[in-house]
């Protein structure tokens, strides 16, 4: 049990970027491939990108990716350029051997021909890999405490921002939590979408014998944070979870799906 809060310290030092993909989603056995958390999320996803919700343009960042790229395959039909982001060195390595097809590479064929499927045809996976590949162009630090979460560098502001399983684990407080997400809300245009998944009533997950800490957030706090935050939202799903048998795992009672739109400052 994370009896405390898991820093991006503790992060940098103890998560194991590895030992994460192989329990959570290697093909048949990873816990969130037989949860329905991955299922409702990739579904969310292929009907927000891929089915003319209006979301799409040129750069998409997403932010605090980990070590996968499973959120980034719908994506990458609708925007030109991806930028992926994380805090930790081993999750952005993880990522760079994935998309430089380097030894030691994670295999996602499960997961991208099950997106493929959603899109029609399950026999387009390699040419998918292949798009998602060219389409991502930098995978870049980030730390969503900070003002500008990509600090020194200032890009110009996306179409979109995509943020999957973070900010619930980089935040130690709901305050800590509204002020990243006002963060990374910098980096996206006015008019700019806002699309986040992640889990409901978490406290804690394991890799390997390590526990995380999870922010345990409800869907009045979420709905509240993201109109607070400056937000229209235009979708807001709740999948509650009936498949307890990876309980100890990663606990959670929800999954959820937000689609939200920057308000103009005019
Ligand atoms: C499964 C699963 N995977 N994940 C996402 C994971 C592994 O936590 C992650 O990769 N993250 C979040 C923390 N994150 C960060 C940590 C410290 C500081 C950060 C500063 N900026 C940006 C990111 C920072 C780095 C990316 C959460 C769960 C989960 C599922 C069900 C129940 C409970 C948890």
């Amino acid at each position: 049990m994370a009896s405390h809060f898991s820093d991006k310290q503790t992060y940098q030092k103890d998560f194991d970027s590895k030992a994460y993909l192989e329990m959570y989603y290697a093909a048949e056995k990873g816990h969130l491939i037989k949860d329905e958390y991955l299922k409702f999320i990739l579904k969310n996803l292929f009907n927000t990108f891929t089915s003319g919700m209006g979301c799409k343009g040129n750069l998409l960042i997403d932010i605090g990716t980990g070590p996968t790229i499973y959120q980034l395959l719908s994506a990458c039909e609708s925007f030109k350029e991806i930028i992926a982001t994380d805090y930790t060195d081993r999750n952005r390595q993880e990522l760079e051997t994935w998309l430089k097809k380097e030894p030691g590479a994670f295999d996602w064929s499960s997961v991208v021909k099950s997106v493929c499927e959603l899109e029609g045809d399950r026999e387009k996976w390699a040419e998918k890999e292949e798009k998602l590949r060219r389409t991502v162009a930098q995978v870049l630090k980030c730390d969503v405490t900070e003002k500008n979460p990509l600090d020194p560098l200032v890009l110009p502001q996306a179409d979109c921002l995509l943020t999957c399983l973070c900010l619930e684990g980089a935040c130690k407080d709901q305050d800590t939590f509204c002020c990243a997400l006002r963060n990374i809300s910098s980096l996206l245009k006015p008019g700019g979408h806002l699309v986040m998944g992640g889990v409901l009533g978490s406290d804690m997950y394991m890799v390997g014998e390590k526990p995380f800490s999870v922010l345990s957030i409800d869907k009045e706090f979420l709905e509240k944070a993201v109109s607070d935050g400056g937000y229209v939202v235009e979708k807001f799903e709740v999948q509650p979870r009936s498949d307890m048998t990876g309980f100890h795992l990663a606990r959670h009672n929800a999954a959820f799906f937000v689609l939200a739109r920057k308000m103009s400052l005019k």
